[in-house]
């Protein structure tokens, strides 16, 4: 009998645990439903103001205030500590449920890699599809700046860069030892006059100092660059070195974010007929631009002439106080605009939620991107994360990139396995691999050593790359089913049978 009353007991407690769960579910699929309209509106605004055409830009421009008048719900509306908390819990439990499909789906055993501490071996086979956030001049690497030092042997002059650094805002600066290492040196050398050492030493300012740096340390080091790559045959040198590398890991294909120009068309279809990697460019427009000028390089470049090589856009350099909404808006409305009258094919990413606002992803999204570089933040606001869950937002993630320049400090801390197992779509990329020591190889070998990512997961990103790309939909299907080949040449290798790594052995 009493055993009776701790079983009704028991049983009217999960149901009403149950009721109360689907109450709280109703209640916040309401709230997440007026969050959405509240976007929507967001976005409608933007393309109302975009519509507006040529008008002054003060006429077109949307303030913050405005902006997060439109997205806010209303008090009674709200989402309370309790919904945020039990939103965290629903994801919780998917991230949990993915991870564990994922495992039971994978077909290699990936414990066995790394109980043998073959991490790095492996990610050296593994087929990596494409890298969908790569800055051309940021991959030259230290082998191929030594070769091009000692062949164009510039004349080491400063005064140029010391300038630009000086007018840049804050957006770039070097230690003042450097600076006045850089000073030191004798008047009018030439590279070649330096000692070894002196050499190694300038060698080194094209490359990120180790650690953890600000934003404007790395960004002067572009400035250094020119010294290796002064013309262009150089610098063709240097990204044919870097493609074939790619190559070699397993890229089929890479998708550049640079500046649109009739010359660097032409180094692409060089790079692609000596690689056979196929290669595609986003144009960069520079965040840290005044509107004005932002919204005069946007009308010179739509008015340009289209290039099969050019498929989309891209928003880049210092996110702090440069955010999407307010540096971005001209640009992306007038580009979501032109794409849904049909006027421009052209694509949209964004770097977004690097550093800077915690509002960036949310707005770049509603700004209409259709991948988002970095993303890095989007984590940090769970209602906008939950979007792009169920947008499938793709997100270019550079995980070395994010611990030298964010406030990531370890792999664990990174956000891109929580957004793979939300079902966004990730991929692997290296941002500035020559700038950070680094390559694809590395990248999936962090991944495997310090996270807990199963094979299909590691699988699934490389399609990611493929199928979030920008490439026209005839180019890829046939880098699908390139990929596919390298799968099953990948699975069926000598490297896995002799590992025994396949579950299946009859596969
Ligand atoms: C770390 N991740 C990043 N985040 C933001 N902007 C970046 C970047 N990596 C590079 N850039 C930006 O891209 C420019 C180089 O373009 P090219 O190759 O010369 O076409 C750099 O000046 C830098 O501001």
């Amino acid at each position: 009998m009493k055993k009776l009353y701790i079983f009704l007991f028991v049983l009217n407690f999960s149901i009403f645990q149950n009721l109360n769960a689907i109450d709280k579910n109703i209640n916040l699929e309401k709230k997440l439903e007026l969050q959405w309209k509240n976007y929507d509106k967001a976005r409608e605004l933007l393309l109302q103001k975009a519509a507006l055409g040529d008008v002054p830009l003060e006429e077109k421009l949307i303030s913050r205030e405005d902006w997060e008048k439109l997205i806010a719900l209303s008090p009674s509306e709200d989402f309370t500590d309790d919904d945020l908390l039990y939103l965290k819990t629903l994801q919780e439990k998917r991230i949990y449920k993915a991870k564990i499909k994922a495992k039971y789906e994978s077909i290699i055993d990936l414990t066995k890699v790394r109980h043998k501490q073959l991490e790095k071996q492996f990610c050296e086979q593994f087929p990596k599809g494409g890298m969908l956030h790569v800055h051309p001049s940021g991959t030259l690497d230290r082998n191929i700046a030594n070769i091009l030092l000692q062949k164009n042997n510039p004349v080491l002059e400063f005064d140029a860069i010391f300038n630009d650094i000086d007018n840049s805002s804050g957006n770039k600066m070097l230690y003042p030892s450097e600076r006045l290492w850089l000073s030191n040196l004798p008047k009018g050398a030439k590279y070649s006059d330096l000692t070894k050492n002196s050499q190694n030493k300038f060698q080194s300012f094209l490359f990120l100092p180790a650690g953890k740096q600000p934003f404007p340390r790395f960004n002067s080091v572009f400035s250094f660059l020119n010294f290796a790559t002064p013309d262009n045959s150089s610098y063709q040198q240097s990204l044919l070195a870097f493609v074939n590398k790619a190559a070699k890991e397993g890229v089929i294909y890479i998708e550049f974010t640079g500046t649109a120009k009739p010359q660097f068309y032409d180094t692409l279809s060089y790079l692609e007929n000596q690689t056979g990697v196929t290669l595609r460019l986003n144009n960069a427009f520079r965040r840290t631009k005044d509107i004005k000028n932002l919204n005069d390089d946007w009308n010179k470049f739509i008015n340009s002439s289209s290039n099969k090589y050019l498929v989309g856009i891209d928003f880049l350099d210092n996110e702090e106080n440069n955010p999407s909404l307010e540096k971005g808006q001209f640009i992306y409305s007038s580009a979501l605009f032109g794409s849904l009258n049909g006027t421009n094919k052209l694509h949209r990413t964004m770097h977004s939620g690097e550093i800077g606002l915690i509002e960036d992803p949310r707005d770049s999204m509603i700004m209409g991107v259709e991948r988002m570089g970095h993303g890095v933040n989007l984590s940090k606001d769970i209602i906008a994360l939950e979007y792009a869950s169920r947008n499938k937002m793709p997100i270019e993630i550079n995980i070395s990139s994010n611990l030298r320049l964010t406030s990531i400090d370890n792999v664990k801390q990174h956000p891109f396995i929580k957004y793979l197992r939300l079902g966004l779509p990730v991929s692997l990329s290296t941002d500035d691999e020559g700038m950070f020591d680094i390559d694809i190889n590395n990248e999936c070998t962090i991944a495997l050593k310090k996270t807990d990512i199963s094979y299909a997961e590691l699988k699934q990103m490389s399609y990611n790359s493929i199928t979030t790309s920008f490439a026209a939909k005839e180019d890829k299907d046939l880098l699908k089913i390139k990929l596919d080949h390298l799968f099953y040449q990948f699975e069926k290798s000598s490297f896995v049978q002799n590992l025994d790594l396949l579950k299946i052995s009859s596969y």
